[in-house]
């Protein structure tokens, strides 16, 4: 069974190239201003363009209002929208209905308490993205390399696939499949050699870590 794998945070042609050079099958592009890896939408399209055919395009947004996404799908045409703030089951249902993309809600986890409000996501997204829960002072909630606890994740069982990020690398993806059994892996950080610098090597070598792991996946 193969493993999605998604490299995050996107924003030269060089390492967007290694990245589908090397079989990435979702590439991310965060628009969120605040984030070292932001990319304004005329860069993010000509990039997107590059990529479009070759893996899923996605774009990362936080809490962003209808004008701002509709702006974002109509300029950018992602296969995905990315919804990584605080947006109510509601929004992701009411945002999948009028944009007409596919949603992955991102969820944050860090205790067990954070596992409860799952369901309710899951009946209206198309993916359940796990990440790290971002500590109350960062400045993004999410792309800070932090891991969370596995074994929250273990025996779940849901309505719609997920992925699991939050800390990857190509030293510990192999793990955080093993433990969570996520049909998806997400990095951003873990591929970097400085906050929001892509290392082509690093992505090569988390690329080739995930789909080492593909002979671990029962289901
Ligand atoms: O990348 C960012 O700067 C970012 C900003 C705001 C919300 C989310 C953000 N990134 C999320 C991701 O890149 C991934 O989906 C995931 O969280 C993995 O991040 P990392 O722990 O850096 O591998």
């Amino acid at each position: 069974m193969s493993l999605i794998v998604k490299i995050c945070g996107l924003s030269t042609r060089e390492t967007l190239d290694v990245a589908l050079d090397s079989g990435a099958d979702m590439v991310g592009f965060v628009f969120f201003p605040p984030s070292p890896r932001h990319i304004e939408l005329p860069a993010m399209s000509e990039l997107v363009e590059v990529a479009r055919g070759r893996a899923e395009i996605v774009v990362l947004t936080v809490n962003a209002d209808d004008q701002m996404l509709d702006q974002i799908v109509r300029q950018v045409r992602p296969d995905w929208l990315q919804l990584h703030g605080t947006e109510s089951a509601e929004a992701v249902a009411a945002f999948r209905q009028a944009f007409g993309v596919r949603v992955m809600k991102a969820l944050p986890i860090a205790a067990r308490g954070d596992l409860g409000r799952i369901p309710r996501y899951a009946a209206v997204a198309d993916r359940i993205l796990f990440d790290a829960r971002a500590p109350k002072e960062a400045t993004r909630p999410g792309g800070l390399g932090a891991v969370f606890d596995w074994h929250l994740l273990e025996n779940l069982d849901l309505a719609v696939p997920f992925m699991v990020s939050g800390g990857l690398h190509a030293g510990n993806v192999a793990e955080a499949v093993r433990v969570t059994g996520a049909g998806g892996v997400d990095v951003s950080s873990g591929v970097e050699r400085a906050s929001g610098i892509k290392d082509p090597e690093m992505i090569r070598a988390f690329i080739r870590a995930a789909r080492a792991t593909e002979e671990l996946m029962v289901r």
